[in-house]
């Protein structure tokens, strides 16, 4: 697995006004999408393409087009969705698909609630996006899920990590497919109530509100 944490005084500004408690739900969702946009640069880093052949103005030349399959985009509900405008707007051939996921507060184990996906990922490069990695519990299911219908390789992108669910989910997918996690940051540690020290506290609810 490989793991990219972005180091970027623009990303780490732009975080930092998210964690502040003060700042009221349409900033942090503004900036959510912002971050996003600009995490997107590096998990596109291998984004599959093929050669085209262009004619500009004065001369034919050749580029680069993204290849089909086109990549297949998907937030994990609720507090992912913050993040999927960001990715769209940079890759806006991609297909989107939905997982619905939430963590019980006690147990701390996700379950999925919803799922809107192609029944068959084969051959397909996948980009998950989720905020936050506590646990790694949701995501390692998130892309459990995206292998089980035959994705290829999976890219997770997530705005702050803790150095214990990476860990999890570094040690889940030894072994498995291609998987790669781009990260704004990551903290200093889980706390009793498997909130990421110091985070931003509870993403979907700062997103969309007190549910
Ligand atoms: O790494 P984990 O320990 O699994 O925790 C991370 C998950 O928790 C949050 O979702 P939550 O369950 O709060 O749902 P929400 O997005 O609807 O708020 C977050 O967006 C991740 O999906
Ligand atoms: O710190 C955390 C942990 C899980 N989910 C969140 O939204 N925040
Ligand atoms: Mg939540």
């Amino acid at each position: 697995m490989r793991v990219h944490v972005a180091d970027h005084p623009l990303i780490t500004h732009k975080l930092t006004v998210l964690r502040d408690k003060t700042t009221p739900s349409p900033t942090f969702r503004a900036l959510a999408e912002e971050l996003m946009t600009l995490l997107a640069y590096e998990a596109t880093r291998n984004v599959r393409t093929e050669v085209v052949t262009v004619q500009t103005p004065v001369a034919e030349t050749q580029g680069l087009a993204i290849s089909t399959p086109r990549p297949l985009v998907v937030p994990i509900l609720r507090a992912g969705l913050g993040m999927l405008e960001g990715m769209v707007k940079l890759v806006p051939t991609a297909e989107v698909g939905f997982l619905g996921m939430v963590r019980d507060e006690e147990t701390l184990q996700p379950t999925t609630y919803a799922e809107r996906l192609p029944d068959d990922l084969s051959g397909r490069q996948c980009f998950v996006l989720d905020p936050m990695l506590a646990t790694g519990g949701s995501l390692i299911a998130a892309i459990d899920f995206l292998f089980a219908r035959g994705a290829e390789d999976v890219t997770a992108v997530c705005l702050i990590a803790a150095p214990e669910g990476l860990a999890a989910v570094e040690t889940a997918m030894a072994g498995r497919g291609d998987v790669t996690i781009v990260l704004g940051a990551v903290d200093e540690k889980l706390n009793e109530q498997g909130f990421i020290v110091p985070g931003l506290g509870d993403a979907g609810d700062r997103l969309y509100g007190l549910v």
